[in-house]
C-alpha cells in the first residue's frame, strides 16, 4: 500500500484541523530543523484513525467526523497520519472493524511508525483487548481520548476530581489484562490516567477510590453551593455550546475576564463566573462552561455534575454557535440534546451565531470514500461545491424560524457586539422583573 499523507482534500477542514497537504510537507527533517537541536527534538506521537460509519451516513459527514477526531488527537498532542473507514451496518462485535480491514490496519501499523490506533467510538472491554492483542500498539477509544484532553486541561480541584472520577469509572470494567503487554509504551496520549500501580491493583481498590472521589466531589459541591447562595438577587447567565465555538472569547468580551481561549478543543474545562455590568443595566452573573461534543461519554457527563450545575441553575442560556462550521446545524442539535440530558433544555435561551467573519457561502465537497477501495482516503468524487445561502439570507431564515432571540456576531472582530449587549441587557432586565418584582436591581446585587 502506498504511503499517503492524511486525507487533505476536504477544504471543510478548518479550525486548524490536521492539515497534511502534500504541499505542506512536514517531514522529520523539517521538524528537526525547526527544533534545531537533534537530541531534544521530541517526536510527536502518531495516530491512525479508524471509523465505522453506518451505511446511511454521507461522505461529507464521515469526513467531518474524522476531521474532528484528528483535531481531538492534535489537541491531545499527537498527529493523525492515516485514516481507515469501513462502512458497516454496525461495528464488528469482536474487533470493531471486519477481518479484512483489521488486516489492512495491521499491515499499516506494522510498516509505518504508529504510536496508537484511535477509534471514533467507544470500544467494549473485549474489543479493546482483542484489538490490542492483534495490533500490538496503544488502542485509544473516543472516551479515553476525551478524558485525556480533560485531564490535560482541568485546573480547579473540582474539575480535576471530576476527571479523575471519570477516568476510574472508565477503567473499572476494563481492568482485566489491560495494558499488561504495553508497559514499555506507557505514557503519552491515552495514558495520563491512573498510574501503573493502580491499574494492577484489584477492582476493589478502584471501587474504593471511586467512592472516595464521589465523597470529595460532594464536599466540593456543598462548598460551591454555599458560595452560590451568597450570590442572591442576581440573574445567572451561562454560556453553552459546542466546543471551540467562541464561548470563552465572548466571556472575555462581556465579562472583561481573562479566560483562556484557544483554537483547540476543550480549552475550557473549569467553569468560571464573573459579574457583568453592561452600562446602566441590571448586573448579572455570567458563567463560562465546558463545551459539548458529539458522543460525549455519559460517564463524563455524570461526573461533571458540579460544572454542569452552573448550566442547570442558570436563569438564561447563551447558546453560542460557530456559523462558519460546515456542521453547525448538527452541532446545535448535539448541544440541545446534551441540554435535554442534563435537564436544562427548557430555559430561556439567546442563540448567538458567532464567527460571521469566517462564514463562507460555498463549502467544497467532501471526498467520496469508496467502500472497497483499500486506499479509500483518496477522493473519488470531485463534484461541485455545496452551496450555502448568503449570510443575510441565513440570518433572515433563522430569525423567522427560531422562537428564541437570535443575534449574529463576530467575537473576534467585535462585530455586532452592541446588538448582543442590548439583547442580553433586555432579557436580563425582564427576567429580573419576573424573579424579583419588589427588588431594586441597582446596588442590591451581591458579588
Ligand atoms: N474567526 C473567528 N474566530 C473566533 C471568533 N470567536 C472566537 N474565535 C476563535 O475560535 C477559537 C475558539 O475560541 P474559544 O473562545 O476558546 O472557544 P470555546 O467555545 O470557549 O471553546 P472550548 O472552551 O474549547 O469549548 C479561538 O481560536 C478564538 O480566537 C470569531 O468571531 N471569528
Ligand atoms: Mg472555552
Amino acid at each position: 500500500m502506498a504511503k499517503q499523507s492524511e486525507n487533505s482534500h476536504s477544504s471543510t477542514r478548518h479550525h486548524g484541523a490536521t492539515d497534511n497537504t502534500p504541499a505542506r510537507r512536514d517531514t522529520k527533517l523539517d521538524r528537526l530543523l525547526k527544533n534545531k537541536t537533534y537530541e531534544t527534538a521530541k517526536e510527536r506521537e502518531t495516530a491512525v484513525l479508524v471509523s465505522v460509519p453506518p451505511r446511511r451516513q454521507t461522505e461529507a459527514q464521515t469526513t467531518e467526523y474524522l476531521d474532528e477526531l484528528a483535531f481531538l488527537i492534535e489537541t491531545a498532542g499527537a498527529e493523525a497520519t492515516k485514516r481507515f473507514v469501513q462502512k458497516l451496518e454496525k461495528p464488528d462485535i469482536r474487533s470493531y472493524v471486519g477481518e479484512g480491514k483489521l488486516a489492512e490496519i495491521k499491515a499499516w501499523v506494522t510498516h509505518e511508525k504508529t504510536s496508537m490506533v484511535v477509534f471514533d467510538d467507544d470500544l467494549s472491554p473485549s474489543q479493546l483487548r482483542n484489538l490490542e492483542a492483534e495490533l500490538k500498539v496503544k488502542i485509544v477509544d473516543r472516551s479515553l481520548l476525551i478524558l485525556d484532553i480533560f485531564a490535560l486541561r482541568a485546573k480547579s480541584a473540582t474539575a480535576r476530581t471530576q476527571v479523575e472520577l471519570a477516568q476510574y469509572q472508565y477503567l473499572l470494567p476494563r481492568l482485566t489484562g489491560l495494558w499488561t503487554h504495553l508497559d514499555k509504551q506507557r505514557g503519552g496520549v491515552g495514558m495520563k490516567g491512573p498510574g501503573e500501580t493502580e491499574i494492577e491493583t484489584d477492582r476493589r481498590v478502584v471501587r474504593d477510590r471511586i467512592a472516595f472521589l464521589k465523597e470529595k466531589l460532594e464536599d466540593l459541591d456543598k462548598q460551591a453551593h454555599t458560595q452560590r447562595k451568597t450570590r442572591t438577587n442576581s440573574i445567572r447567565v451561562a454560556l453553552v455550546g459546542y466546543t471551540n465555538v467562541g464561548k470563552s472569547t465572548i466571556m472575555n468580551l462581556l465579562g472583561k475576564a481573562e479566560v483562556f481561549a484557544e483554537n483547540k478543543l476543550f480549552a475550557t474545562v473549569d467553569a468560571t463566573t464573573r459579574k457583568v455590568v453592561l452600562d446602566n443595566h441590571v448586573p448579572f452573573l455570567l458563567s463560562d462552561t465546558v463545551g459539548f461534543i458529539r458522543k460525549l461519554p455519559t460517564k463524563l457527563i455524570e461526573s461533571f455534575k458540579s460544572t454542569l450545575d452552573e448550566i442547570r441553575e442558570a436563569d438564561l442560556l447563551i447558546h453560542v454557535v460557530d456559523i462558519s462550521h460546515p456542521n453547525f446545524e448538527e452541532q446545535i442539535e448535539v448541544v440541545n440534546e446534551t441540554l435535554r440530558e442534563i435537564e436544562a433544555s427548557d430555559k430561556p435561551t439567546l442563540l448567538v451565531f458567532n464567527k460571521i467573519d469566517q462564514y463562507k457561502s460555498e463549502v467544497d465537497p467532501a471526498p467520496n470514500f469508496a467502500d472497497d477501495d483499500p486506499d479509500q482516503e483518496f477522493p473519488t468524487d470531485f463534484s461541485a461545491p455545496t452551496p450555502r445561502p448568503p449570510l443575510e439570507q441565513l440570518q433572515e431564515s433563522y430569525m423567522a424560524r427560531m422562537h428564541d432571540p437570535v443575534v449574529f456576531i463576530s467575537a473576534q472582530n467585535k462585530e455586532n457586539i452592541e446588538a448582543l449587549r442590548e439583547l442580553l441587557a433586555r432579557r436580563v432586565a425582564e427576567l429580573f422583573q419576573v424573579r424579583y418584582p419588589y427588588s431594586q436591581p441597582y446596588g442590591t446585587v451581591a458579588e
